[in-house]
C-alpha cells in the first residue's frame, strides 16, 4: 500500500481527472486497487457498487469480462483474465477498445511508490468540437451519444480555481482554451482573444498592455519562448510585465494535445534574486576581508613596533617579526604557541629582567595576559635598551602587546632634560634644578629625621681675571672652581652654579654648624690655592655664606636667599672666610 500523502495525491489526481473525463483507477505493487474516481463509473459501470480498495485486479478483470463476453466466448475467461493481469503488468504503450458503444483509450502508467495507475478517455474527435463552450451540458446522460465527445473540459468552473494558469493548445499549437487565471497572468480580457492563437501571441499581446520602459525582459522572453515551443519544449520560464515571472510546464496529451501550466513564480525568482544578491555581497566581503587580512598580515610583519597577541586563557597567538627581534626570542618557541607564562619563565631564566624595576619584575612574575585597562611601563633590557611595553585588553577577553624600541627617544628626553638642570660651561646643576632639588630637600627632612647645610659660594677677585686674561680664561677658572667643588662634597651633596661667579651646595645629613662651617672652611681653602690656566698662573679667593635646614627653614627660596646674605656678611668682614647665617 502507497503511504497517505501518496495515496491522496492520486486521489486529487482522479478527481482533476474527473473535470477532463479521463477515468482512472489506481493499483498498488500487487495489483489491488487503491483508488478510483466518478468517471471510472461511467466508462465501466459494471464496477459501480463492486470495486473496493484492496481488489485484486482479476477480479476487476473478471467483472469486466463477464460482462463483455458472450456465452460462447465465456469458457475463454481464464485465459482472457491471465493475459489481461500480464498485460497490465508490463504496459508500456496505450491502446484503443470498444466498451458499450464507445471507442476507449488507455494508458497505464508505473508510477514510484504507488503502482500503476491506469486512465481512459474516449478517442479525441477534431479540434473544432473540443471547445469548453461546445461541451455537453452537466448532467446530461453519458449513453448518449456525443456526449463524451469533448475529451476536454465538461465544466470550466473546477480549473478556473486553481492558482495556476492553464493553457490548451491542440497538435498545431494553437490555443484552445485557457483559464482564469491565465488570463489575469497575460493581461486577457476575454477568453476568446486567446483562441486559436499561438502562445508567443499572447505574450506579446501581454507586454503590449502592461510593458512600459525597459522592454529587454520582453525580448528576451519571447526568444526563449519561441526557442522553447518550436524545438526545446518545456518546462522554461518567461518574464511578464511589472516584474512578474511565470514558468511554462507542459503535459502531452495521448491525441496531441498539450496541456500547459504556468506558474507565477515572481516571488520565486524575487527570493532567487535576493539570495544571488546575497551571495554576491557574501563573495565581496569575503574577498575584502582576504584582502584586508592579507593588509593587515603585512602590516604586522613590516611594521617597527613588536605585536603580540595573548588570548583569554594566557595563550600568545600571535607575534610579529618585530617582536621576536625587539626580545630576541626563537621562532620555534613562538610558533608553538606558548603560554605568555612560558615566555616570561623563558625570558626571565634568561637574565632578560635583571635590571627593570622591582615593580615590573612583580607584574611581569604574576601577569598571564589578563588585564582589565589598558597598561605602559618602560623595560630596560639588558643590552641596555628600553622597550616601551604598551598592554590593551581586547574586548571578550585577552590582550594585545606592543614592544616600542624607545631608547633614542628616552636618550633625546634625558638630554633635553639634562640641558635644562644643568649649567652648560661647568655641567653642574643650574639653579632652577638647584632650587628643586633644594626643596626635595626640605621636604623629606622630617621623614628622614636628617637636617641639611646649604653653602652659599661667590668668588673673591674673579672679575679682575676676566678683565686682564678675557672670558676664556675666566671660564676655565669656572670650570676649575667647579672640579674643585665636586672633589669637596661628598657624593649624594649637590654642587650647583648659580650664576656668573656664584655656586652653592647642599651638604645632606648635617645637623650641626660646626659641620657645615667645616666644609665652607675646606673650601675657602681649596678656591683660595693658586692654579695654572694657559700658562697663566692665577689666584682667587671665595666668600661663604651658611644656612642649616630645618633651623633657618624648610623653603627653598628662603634658605638660598639666607645663605646669600650670610655670603655677604662674609664679604664684608674682609672675603676668603665663611659666615653662618644669623652668627
Ligand atoms: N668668564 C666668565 N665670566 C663671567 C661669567 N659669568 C659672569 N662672569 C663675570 O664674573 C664677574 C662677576 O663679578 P664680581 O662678582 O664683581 O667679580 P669679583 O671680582 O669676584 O667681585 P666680588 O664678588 O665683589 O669679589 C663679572 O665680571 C662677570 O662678567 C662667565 O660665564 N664666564
Amino acid at each position: 500500500m502507497p503511504d497517505d500523502s501518496r495515496l491522496r495525491l492520486i486521489r486529487a489526481l482522479g478527481d482533476t481527472l474527473d473535470g477532463l473525463d479521463v477515468a482512472l483507477c489506481a493499483f498498488d505493487d500487487s495489483d489491488c486497487t487503491i483508488a478510483w474516481n466518478r468517471t471510472f463509473f461511467k466508462f465501466f459501470p459494471e464496477h459501480d457498487g463492486y470495486v473496493h480498495e484492496g481488489e485484486p485486479y482479476e477480479a476487476n478483470l473478471r467483472r469486466f469480462y463477464n460482462q463483455r463476453l458472450d456465452a460462447q466466448e465465456l469458457p475463454n475467461i481464464e485465459r482472457y483474465i491471465t493475459a489481461g493481469v500480464e498485460r497490465h503488468r508490463a504496459q508500456t504503450r496505450p491502446y484503443s477498445f470498444e466498451h458499450r458503444g464507445l471507442r476507449v483509450h488507455v494508458s497505464s502508467l508505473p508510477i514510484d511508490g504507488v503502482g500503476r495507475v491506469r486512465v481512459w478517455r474516449a478517442e479525441a474527435l477534431p479540434v473544432q468540437n473540443t471547445h469548453p463552450a461546445q461541451a455537453a451540458p452537466a448532467g446530461a446522460d453519458i449513453h448518449e451519444p456525443g456526449y463524451l465527445r469533448s475529451p476536454v473540459i465538461e465544466s470550466t468552473e473546477l480549473f478556473d480555481r486553481i492558482p495556476d494558469g492553464l493553457m490548451i493548445c491542440a497538435e498545431d499549437q494553437r490555443i484552445q482554451w485557457v483559464n482564469q487565471p491565465f488570463m489575469q497572468m497575460y493581461n486577457l480580457s476575454d477568453r476568446a482573444v486567446a483562441a486559436g492563437k499561438a502562445f508567443d501571441e499572447v505574450y506579446r499581446h501581454a507586454w503590449s498592455v502592461e510593458g512600459q520602459g525597459d522592454m529587454a525582459p520582453f525580448y528576451d522572453g519571447l526568444s526563449i519562448l519561441q526557442e522553447h515551443m518550436r524545438f526545446a519544449g518545456a518546462p522554461f520560464e518567461v518574464p511578464l510585465p511589472r516584474s512578474r515571472w511565470s514558468r511554462v510546464i507542459a503535459k502531452q496529451g495521448s491525441d496531441g494535445t498539450v496541456f500547459y501550466a504556468h506558474v507565477d513564480i515572481t516571488e520565486f525568482k524575487r527570493q532567487q534574486r535576493l539570495l544571488a544578491q546575497a551571495e554576491r555581497s557574501a563573495r565581496d566581503s569575503e574577498a575584502q576581508l582576504r584582502e584586508k587580512s592579507i593588509l593587515l598580515e603585512a602590516t604586522l610583519e613590516n611594521m617597527d613596533q613588536g605585536v603580540a597577541k595573548i588570548s583569554a586563557t594566557g595563550v600568545v597567538e600571535l607575534c610579529n617579526r618585530r617582536a621576536l627581534e625587539l626580545l630576541e626570542l626563537p621562532a620555534e618557541l613562538m610558533e608553538s604557541k606558548p603560554t605568555l607564562m612560558n615566555v616570561l619563565a623563558y625570558l626571565r631564566a634568561r637574565g632578560e629582567f635583571k635590571g627593570a624595576s622591582q615593580d615590573i619584575q612583580d607584574m611581569l612574575l604574576h601577569s598571564s595576559g589578563g588585564i582589565d585597562q589598558q597598561q605602559v611601563y618602560d623595560r630596560p633590557r639588558p643590552d641596555g635598551r628600553i622597550l616601551e611595553v604598551q598592554t590593551v585588553p581586547i574586548k571578550g577577553g585577552g590582550a594585545l602587546r606592543t614592544f616600542t624600541d624607545v631608547t633614542q627617544r628616552k636618550q633625546a628626553e634625558q638630554q633635553i632634560r639634562h640641558v635644562a638642570e644643568h649649567d652648560g660651561l661647568t655641567g653642574l646643576l643650574n639653579r632652577t634644578a638647584f632650587l628643586q632639588a633644594l626643596q626635595a630637600a626640605a621636604t623629606d627632612v622630617h621623614r628622614l629625621g636628617r637636617g641639611f647645610a646649604v653653602l652659599y659660594v661667590d668668588l673673591d677677585g674673579f672679575k679682575p681675571v676676566n678683565d686682564r686674561y678675557g672670558h676664556a680664561v675666566g671660564d676655565q677658572l669656572l670650570v676649575w672652581v667647579a672640579r674643585q667643588l665636586t672633589q669637596a662634597a661628598r657624593e649624594d651633596d649637590l654642587v650647583a652654579r648659580l650664576g656668573g661667579d656664584e655656586f652653592a651646595l647642599l651638604q645632606r645629613g648635617v645637623s650641626d654648624r660646626e659641620s657645615a662651617y667645616r666644609l665652607a672652611d675646606r673650601l675657602v681653602q681649596a678656591l683660595g690655592r693658586p692654579t695654572q690656566i694657559e700658562a697663566h698662573a692665577l689666584q682667587i679667593g671665595a666668600s661663604v655664606g651658611i644656612v642649616l635646614s630645618p633651623s633657618d627653614g624648610a623653603e627653598a627660596e628662603e634658605l638660598l636667599r639666607k645663605a646669600d646674605s650670610a655670603m655677604y656678611l662674609a664679604k664684608a668682614t674682609g672675603r676668603g672666610c665663611a659666615r653662618i647665617y644669623g652668627t
